[in-house]
């Protein structure tokens, strides 16, 4: 057990998905696991596992932001020993060419975050997806006919910005979209070893400021969470 964590030593799979949203966690381990078992109640951050296609596997929500992300990330691999981390989450979109629904492929994490700067200081660390990972889920998306892009990502410390048009520096030097974790995580995986991958679907759109419905959601989730499945268990 960790702080945050009340998983029994050895409950949690090698391979862990982790969305924001403890109930999108209870959501994918009803809709693709089998006999998935509730293995943390902490916090009301619900974690499952169970196995996909006869692989055993997790799932763990991590809340939103790279702070309460980071405390679960760090406790999964420092405490029960996780190997392949896979975020699977909703994004909006900075580039007109990116649209809702589409899903991003999460290749680097910019951010405006202090977390790499209490690290390294002056200096820039460039946090980065596994590329076997990357490469995985690109080719099973391709293979799938979905509109996928590959490429630089904002992990944003802030969701309500009060200059709404501060995005469009990151746009300029072609960051597709921005969610709130996958530079914590890139940086932790680097750290300890591991391997990690984000995959979004964006949700919304900063320069048309379209939107999905929760229905439209919900089917392009799904889509994003066999990917991550498909890529993180080598199938
Ligand atoms: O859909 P999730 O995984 O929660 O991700 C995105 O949604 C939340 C903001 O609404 C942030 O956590 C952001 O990263
Ligand atoms: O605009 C968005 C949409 C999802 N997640 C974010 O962090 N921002």
């Amino acid at each position: 057990m960790t702080i945050h964590l009340n998983a029994e030593p050895g409950q949690i799979a090698e391979t862990v998905l982790l969305p924001g949203d403890p109930l999108r966690a209870q959501h994918i381990a009803e809709t693709f696991f089998e006999n998935p078992v509730l293995h943390n109640t902490v916090r009301g951050m619900h974690g499952y596992t169970g196995t996909y296609r006869g692989q055993r596997v997790s799932v763990q929500g991590t809340g939103m932001g790279i702070a309460s992300s980071m405390i679960y990330v760090n406790e999964l691999i420092t405490g029960y020993g996780c190997q392949n981390l896979v975020r699977v989450g909703t994004a909006g979109s900075y580039q007109e060419h990116v649209h809702v629904r589409d899903i991003v492929l999460a290749q680097a994490a910019c951010t405006d975050s202090n977390i790499n700067t209490i690290r390294f200081g002056a200096k820039t660390y460039a946090p980065i997806a596994d590329f076997g990972l990357l490469a995985a889920a690109h080719r099973i998306a391709q293979e799938r006919g979905h509109t996928t892009h590959v490429g630089n990502i904002m992990s944003s410390d802030t969701f309500y910005h009060d200059d709404f048009d501060q995005y469009r520096i990151w746009a300029d030097y072609g960051v597709l979209a921005v969610e709130m974790e996958a530079a914590g995580l890139y940086t932790l995986a680097a750290k300890h070893g591991v391997k990690a991958l984000t995959v979004l679907t964006i949700s919304d759109h900063l320069v048309t400021r379209e939107e999905t419905t929760a229905e439209e959601r919900q089917v392009t989730f799904n889509a994003m969470v066999e990917i991550a499945l498909d890529a993180a268990l080598g199938l």
